[in-house]
């Protein structure tokens, strides 16, 4: 039905995952709406990671809720022009995977849509977001490695700076649109 290379809307492909796309709202770190359709896209062959991903979590009594997934590259420079730090935002001149529909910003809710604490809220850009960040309560660490652990044996990547953020390992063969 779908080749990999496909961008699509992930809530046609599947309705056990939520979505809060926080750019297509001013309840994001900017306080500024960037999207103007609230719209989950992101790769075919990343979607399916992330529905593996989901069923995995399902199986425990969790499911994703989606923040951000494809990001326009003018949107990217928008952003960059706001935080101009690399731990945190991809200059739009090397393109953030975001820009190819192959990167995903994603928490853990229980099945019921509440939801489950994490150390941070979505785009905290300060050190209390990385993943080895561990002041924090037991229960947010231990949700947080729930979330990467399923994320990671579907085929995603973590980054260091971002807990929420991961990258399909095959991004590579999506170029920046
Ligand atoms: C802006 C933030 N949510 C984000 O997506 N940062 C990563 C590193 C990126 O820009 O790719
Ligand atoms: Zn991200």
């Amino acid at each position: 039905m779908f080749d990999d290379f496909d961008l699509v809307d992930v809530s046609e492909i599947t309705n056990e995952i939520l979505f809060d796309i926080r750019y297509a709202t001013d309840r994001n770190y900017f306080k500024k709406r960037f999207y103007e359709n609230n719209i989950c896209i992101l790769r075919y062959g990343t979607t399916k990671k992330l529905i593996k991903a989901n069923e995995l979590l399902m199986n425990l009594g969790y499911r994703l809720k989606v923040w951000d997934a494809y990001r326009p590259l003018s949107v990217q420079k928008l952003m960059w022009d706001q935080i101009k730090d690399e731990n945190f935002i991809a200059p739009p001149w090397r393109g953030s995977i975001h820009n190819r529909g192959a990167a995903v910003d994603v928490t853990l809710v229980k099945l019921n849509g509440e939801e489950v604490e994490m150390p941070t809220d979505f785009d905290d850009f300060t050190y209390k977001a990385s993943i080895y960040y561990n002041d924090c309560s037991a229960n947010a660490v231990k949700n947080r490695e729930l979330l990467a652990k399923a994320m990671v044996q579907s085929g995603f990547k973590r980054i260091e700076s971002e807990w929420w953020h991961f990258y399909d390992d095959e991004y590579k063969k999506y170029p920046i649109v």
